[in-house]
């Protein structure tokens, strides 16, 4: 297994990549090519300064996240077919790259969606928090705004400003486009690129939506156990995987995780996991929590259990952290958090690896 940090690179992180080498049991990162557009073609010079960077710190580029999907594959456009091609050189030149895992997400025209970025626990930590009611009320230009203030002058994933106008013209797009009608664009894309996959053996693994549900009234597809079995079934390849993200999944109290990650159509296209818990403070309002079990909802005990019963040696990232010990960085992105998030997750995999009787 791959233990990872995700690193925004140089430019639109501050978090070193020698402090990530510095955490016991790191032994690479997932970046991406940031600057470069949904829909573009990644450069395999531009993937091979990435790499070499990422190297010279003596950590491995064990995958990408993401290389994002351009809307109008996810809406069924006519012209997804330029943007297909261009994924397909991006997977190309990847695996020329020797990269072989890409994550990406489905979701419409939003990634993540959180209507707090800094809200401060009793401890003086901060955290990354949802409620429901917010939403509810809210137009997505205004989403923007409040993001915008709150991001502490990064540039968020799926959030970019310059995405702003696209946003209403893309609400107009996304009308009448039914979650069933997404799934078959979703089949469409997959079986577009999967020949690439096999042929350079790239693990595709998309992020399941976060939170788990539709919001601003835009059908959601990734959101279930009963999803995932879907997706897995709309192209049979390996390939076709999934990011297992503990907290996005499990934003839905009645996604029993374990029990995903044991589900016999799912566990072999686990290719990522992303570690992290959260905390309900009633219906619809939660806010992102420590790792820790007794800190959150989750029992990450039996998380890591379920992925240690089905053998699981992919990728392993912790998501997001707390901001805490006073360190500024990306919301969700700091390094201390995160790397305490790693320390837990390391302590339980020995606990569980040594107390297997089998071996
Ligand atoms: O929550 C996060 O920060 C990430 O897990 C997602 O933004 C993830 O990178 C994307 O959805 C994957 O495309
Ligand atoms: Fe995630």
């Amino acid at each position: 297994m791959d233990i990872t940090l995700r690193w925004f690179g140089k430019k639109h992180d501050s978090v070193k990549l020698e402090y990530i080498k510095q955490i016991p049991g790191v032994t690479g990162v997932v970046s991406s090519l940031h600057d470069v557009p949904a829909g573009e073609a990644w450069k395999l010079e531009d993937i091979l300064a990435l790499k070499n960077e990422v190297e010279a710190a003596g950590l491995k580029l064990v995958g990408i996240e993401s290389v994002n999907i351009h809307e109008d594959i996810k809406i069924g456009l006519p012209t997804r077919e330029k943007y297909i091609e261009n994924y397909k050189i991006s997977l190309e030149n990847l695996g020329k790259a020797d990269v072989h895992l890409v994550c990406y997400n489905f979701m419409p025209i939003f990634d993540w969606t959180r209507t707090d970025l800094a809200k401060e626990l009793e401890d003086g930590s901060y955290v990354l928090a949802y409620d429901e009611n917010i939403i509810k009320d809210i137009k997505p230009e205004k989403m923007f705004e409040r993001v915008e203030k709150e991001s502490a002058g990064f540039i968020l994933p799926g959030w970019e400003p310059n995405r702003r106008d696209e946003i209403m013209d893309l609400f107009e797009k996304y009308k009448g486009v039914t979650a069933e009608k997404r799934m078959e664009n979703l089949k469409y894309f997959l079986d577009a690129i999967m020949p690439v996959c096999e042929k350079y053996q790239i693990k595709m693994a998309i992020h399941p939506d976060d939170p788990a549900w539709s919001v601003f009234g835009l059908p959601r597809i990734v959101t279930s156990e009963k999803s995932l079995e879907e997706i897995a079934a709309l192209n049979d390849s390996i390939y076709n995987g999934f990011t297992l993200c503990t907290g996005s999944l499990g934003s839905n109290l009645k996604n029993n995780l374990p029990e995903i990650i044991r589900n016999p159509k799912i566990k072999d296209r686990i290719h990522f996991v992303h570690f992290r818990n959260i905390k309900y403070e009633c219906d619809g309002v939660f806010h992102e929590s420590s790792h820790l079990s007794s800190d959150g909802d989750f029992d990450m005990y039996e998380i890591a259990k379920a992925l240690y019963d089905i053998g699981f040696d992919g990728v392993l990232r912790p998501d997001h952290g707390r901001m805490i010990w006073g360190e500024e960085a990306r919301p969700g992105y700091g390094l201390y958090d995160r790397a305490l998030g790693v320390a837990y997750f390391n302590g339980l995999w020995e606990a569980i690896r040594k107390s297997d009787k089998s071996k």
